[in-house]
């Protein structure tokens, strides 16, 4: 597996307090000297919670399984190998919905601080927990229905300018394969019905409420008014922006990744989902998920893919 720290592109190491990082009950916490914090858990790698200035951003239902029984409902799951269903007659057909990593236990490789970027504000301290996942140590079922040889490395690094979560794929084996990834981020919000999502506009997406049928989003503010799951495909501008009553609370902008899904479940979907709690919980998330899910990225033996996002709150 690969170890090697990169560089992240939030925050700066100083001499001041450092932030602190521990590990319990299969979960790590990490925190800065500002109270800003963020918990991953094993299971998926998931974030389940990242606090600024005194904020959760993210949703988790009250009915969210943390024990590694099924993927979490919230948070940040990751997507891998395959997004959605997967098609049949593809390498991926014997795959539960979104993949294996979601649902796999990693292990934490450890922490760094990091010097940088295009993000980092003067004399913030930033932590960069690193996780591994890797076909040696897949469950028996997941390595039966997906034998490719491969090490993923999720870097999810907390900085006082935000939260960045970056996926890196590698091929260990010698035979191509293909994958999907994606970032299943849960935002919450205080009203659904006052939000919109800009950066969108001119952009081809596939309405998977309509029969799957490719639409043009033409308005350049999307709203949430029902049911909604697109994937929004090769995306021209890098960030997506969530705002609420016309502020802007969250930009997510992708890096390495050109695709974003829209969802939220509204009503009769929330209903029907046991571990969706409270039920009215659709009118404070949507989620924004950003990946390449539009066909297939082709990973040659050796080769390395990465991909992710830098998350910016507003609160
Ligand atoms: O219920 P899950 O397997 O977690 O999937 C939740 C949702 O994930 C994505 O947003 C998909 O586009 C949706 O079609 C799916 O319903």
């Amino acid at each position: 597996m690969d170890r090697k720290n990169k560089p992240s592109a939030i925050g700066t190491s100083s001499t001041g307090p450092q932030p602190s990082v521990s590990v319990e009950d299969g979960k790590v916490h990490a925190s800065l000297p500002t109270g800003d914090s963020v918990v991953v858990l094993l299971y998926g790698a998931t974030v389940v919670s990242w606090k600024s200035n005194g904020n959760e951003n993210l949703w988790v239902s009250e009915e969210a399984k943390l024990d590694g029984s099924k993927p979490v409902r919230g948070g940040i799951p990751v997507v891998f190998p395959v997004f959605g269903p997967p098609p049949k007659d593809h390498a991926t057909s014997a795959l539960p919905q979104h993949g294996f990593a979601r649902n796999s236990t990693w292990e934490y490789i450890g922490k760094s601080s990091s010097e940088s970027g295009a993000l980092s504000k003067g004399g913030d301290d930033a932590v960069k927990l690193d996780f591994g996942l890797d076909s040696d140590h897949l469950s028996e079922e997941a390595k039966k229905a997906w034998p490719q040889k491969f090490s993923l490395v999720y870097s999810v690094t907390l900085g006082k300018a935000g939260l960045q979560t970056m996926l890196n794929v590698n091929n260990t084996g010698e035979e191509a394969f293909d994958f999907q990834m994606l970032l299943h981020s849960y935002f919450k919000v205080g009203d659904i019905s006052k939000v919109t999502i800009n950066g969108l506009g001119s952009t081809t997406y596939i309405d998977k409420v309509l029969d799957a049928k490719e639409q043009q989003q033409t308005d350049p503010s999307v709203r949430i008014t029902g049911e909604t799951d697109r994937v929004y495909k090769s995306i021209k501008l890098d960030t997506t922006s969530i705002l609420e009553d016309g502020q802007s609370r969250f930009d997510v902008t992708r890096d390495g990744l050109e695709d974003s899904v829209v969802w939220n479940p509204w009503i009769e979907k929330a209903k029907g989902m046991g571990d969706f709690a409270p039920k009215d919980g659709y009118k404070n998330m949507v989620c924004v998920e950003v990946g390449a899910v539009d066909g297939w990225q082709r990973l040659d033996g050796g080769e390395r893919f990465e991909g992710g996002q830098l998350v910016k709150s507003h609160l």
